[in-house]
């Protein structure tokens, strides 16, 4: 038989059991744009619709081992990171994805579940400024994460785009800062590290139509996965993004309602 190759999409984030979060929304996601998925799984959640009930994190090392045994047998075209809870696992992806030579990293700062529940401990975020974001092809922070990690406060667009072309300054990679927690509209503007030495970041927005629902849990997860497949495909940094958009509103827009709390995304709605 002859046989044929696609593209591997890594993703090193965390296990939600109610599979709408995390590694499995990322699984479902990359399936859904005919790429071939593949984990570093850094801890199991016992959660669901209504919350985070209980965390078991991976040991660094093991951590090390899964993406060690991946990158040696079907190296990823690009890798997403989400939820990364302890400094040490940090260091641990760091480490081996410089070893490996990853390219088109795009990391989700994942620090609160839309549900309330904490994802990273505090001392971890400074690992994640200081070892994971340099790596970072794009980061996908929401008002929340861009503002803690610019220590700069988003009251309007204009102080958006401000912090997502301050976040690119300080961290030398470009920054997506989402706009899914503003009440009436869901969109989300892109800094880009300006060619021309000395020029301020280049600014994109994507404004796509917000959907009314309550259902959005894990929408940052199937986001970030989606812009990691578009870069996976060959797509530039704004194209991917702008596919990713329209591939997360129409798995809201399906209206899937499932679960008592925030429910997930439909994410084989194009099937
Ligand atoms: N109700 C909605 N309708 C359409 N898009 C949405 C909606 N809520 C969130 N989004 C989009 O989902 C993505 C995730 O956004 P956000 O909710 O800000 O992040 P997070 O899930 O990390 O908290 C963004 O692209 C945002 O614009
Ligand atoms: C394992 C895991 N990773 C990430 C999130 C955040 O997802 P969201 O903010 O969209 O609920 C989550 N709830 N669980």
């Amino acid at each position: 038989m002859q046989t044929k190759t696609i593209p591997a999409v890594l993703s090193i984030a965390g296990s939600d059991s109610s599979g709408g979060a995390g590694i499995q929304a990322d699984i479902k996601t990359i399936a859904a744009h005919r790429l071939f998925a593949e984990t570093a799984i850094t801890a199991l959640t016992a959660q669901n619709t209504t919350g985070v009930r209980a965390v078991q994190e991976a040991t660094p090392e093991f951590v090390a081992q899964q993406i060690d045994a991946v990158f040696e047998d079907i190296p990823p075209a690009a890798v997403k990171i989400g939820m990364v809870s302890s400094a040490t696992i940090i260091e641990t992806i760091a480490e081996r994805l410089k070893y490996w030579s990853a390219a088109n990293i795009v990391v989700d700062p994942v620090m609160v579940a839309t549900s309330g529940a904490r994802l990273i401990s505090e001392d971890a975020v400074e690992a994640l400024t200081e070892r994971l974001l340099p790596l970072a092809t794009v980061i996908t922070p929401n008002v929340m994460e861009a503002e803690a990690l610019s220590g700069m406060s988003i009251e309007s667009s204009r102080d958006q785009a401000l912090v997502a072309q301050a976040l690119v300054e300080r961290f030398g990679c470009a920054a997506l800062v989402k706009g899914g927690h503003n009440v009436n509209d869901a969109n989300d503007v892109l800094a880009e590290p300006s060619p021309g030495a000395g020029d301020a970041p280049e600014v994109t927005w994507f404004r796509h139509e917000r959907v009314v629902t309550e259902n959005t849990h894990g929408t940052g997860c199937t986001l970030s996965s989606a812009i990691a497949c578009g870069l996976a495909q060959g797509r530039t940094l704004p194209e991917a993004i702008d596919q990713a958009k329209t591939y997360l509103t129409g798995a809201l827009a399906a209206g899937l309602g499932l679960g008592h709390g925030s429910g997930p995304v439909d994410h084989m709605w194009a099937y």
